[in-house]
């Protein structure tokens, strides 16, 4: 048996600071994004919806990415299925993973497949049981599919074919998997209509744009006609790490500030994720 002991996971925290969670979370509790332009605290309830995140370089795509995966780890309900072609930015919660796949097309397209093989099962169930989601209590785990980064799967490592094989999956996990208890995140530093063709970008209910160079890749995030209306992620100072536009469904983009994971917090609590799957 190990010794590890829980309760030193988390260090004391300052006094009213959120406190760090004692039991694990469900995946239907909101996750924390991060603090809007008045200081109200953004979350994001992650079922049922995508999310696709965009922006140069550097802007802070991988911290907001981190803040749902890290969210998603302390939740005992939701299987983590993490790609990642750059490796270092999910690695960390690789422990609590049920796959991790770094820079390897092979194992990235098996992975897929297997997800979309679930999802045909998943919408088997639904219809024999004359139903139109997967809902808790159904047999179903939740599951969360992080792309980091779009464009290296589709433009820059493999064959043509793979990267088309990689495009037409990941497309169906998006489109179908909202009903189905499969939520994807997908992150890009190549806010293209190539990479993220409007076809695509539409299927994310949740939109999320660091600064971007020009109004019409920051239009490719947030969906055409934001930048002509004022919202555009150009308008981010290249200093202001960490802030973006969050736009939900159907509503306004909302500038925020995401929290920010130091690498010692993420690692104290996937530790604390890590025995409390174990528990679960
Ligand atoms: N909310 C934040 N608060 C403070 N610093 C931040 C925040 N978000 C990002 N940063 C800083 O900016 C750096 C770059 O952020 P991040 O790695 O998320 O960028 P990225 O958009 O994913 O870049 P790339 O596309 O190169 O991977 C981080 O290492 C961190 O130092």
């Amino acid at each position: 048996m190990s010794s590890f002991d829980p309760r030193q996971v988390f260090p004391r925290r300052k006094p009213g600071a959120t406190p760090a969670p004692l039991s694990a979370l469900s995946i239907y509790n909101p996750a924390y994004l991060g603090l809007d332009a008045r200081g109200k605290r953004v979350h994001v309830t992650l079922p049922y919806r995508n999310i696709l995140i965009g922006g140069e370089p550097g802007a802070g795509k991988s911290v907001a990415q981190g803040n749902f995966v890290a969210h998603a780890a302390l939740c005992t309900d939701v299987d983590l299925i993490l790609i990642d072609g750059k490796i270092v930015e999910l690695l960390p919660y690789a422990p609590v993973a049920k796959e991790f796949v770094g820079n390897n097309m092979p194992k990235a397209l098996r992975v897929l497949k297997d997800l979309q093989a679930d999802l045909d099962e998943r919408y088997l169930h639904l219809a024999r049981n004359g139903r139109k989601k997967i809902v808790p209590g159904d047999g179903f785990r939740a599951k969360l599919l992080v792309v980091d980064e779009l464009a290296y799967f589709t433009v820059t490592v493999g064959t043509k074919e793979q990267q088309e094989e990689f495009r037409v999956l990941v497309r169906d996990i998006v489109a179908r998997g909202r009903a189905a208890g499969i939520i994807t995140i997908a992150s890009t530093q190549r806010p293209s209509a190539d990479i993220v063709p409007t076809s695509l970008r539409d299927l994310f209910g949740y939109r999320l744009a660091f600064r971007c160079a020009t109004d019409s890749s920051s239009d490719i995030i947030l969906g055409t006609g934001w930048a002509s209306q004022g919202h555009t992620a150009v308008d981010i100072a290249p200093e202001a790490l960490g802030v973006g536009l969050l736009r939900a469904e159907g509503g306004f983009p909302r500038r925020l500030k995401t929290a920010h994971l130091k690498d010692d917090e993420i690692n104290q609590l996937v530790r604390r994720a890590a025995y409390l799957r174990r528990a679960a």
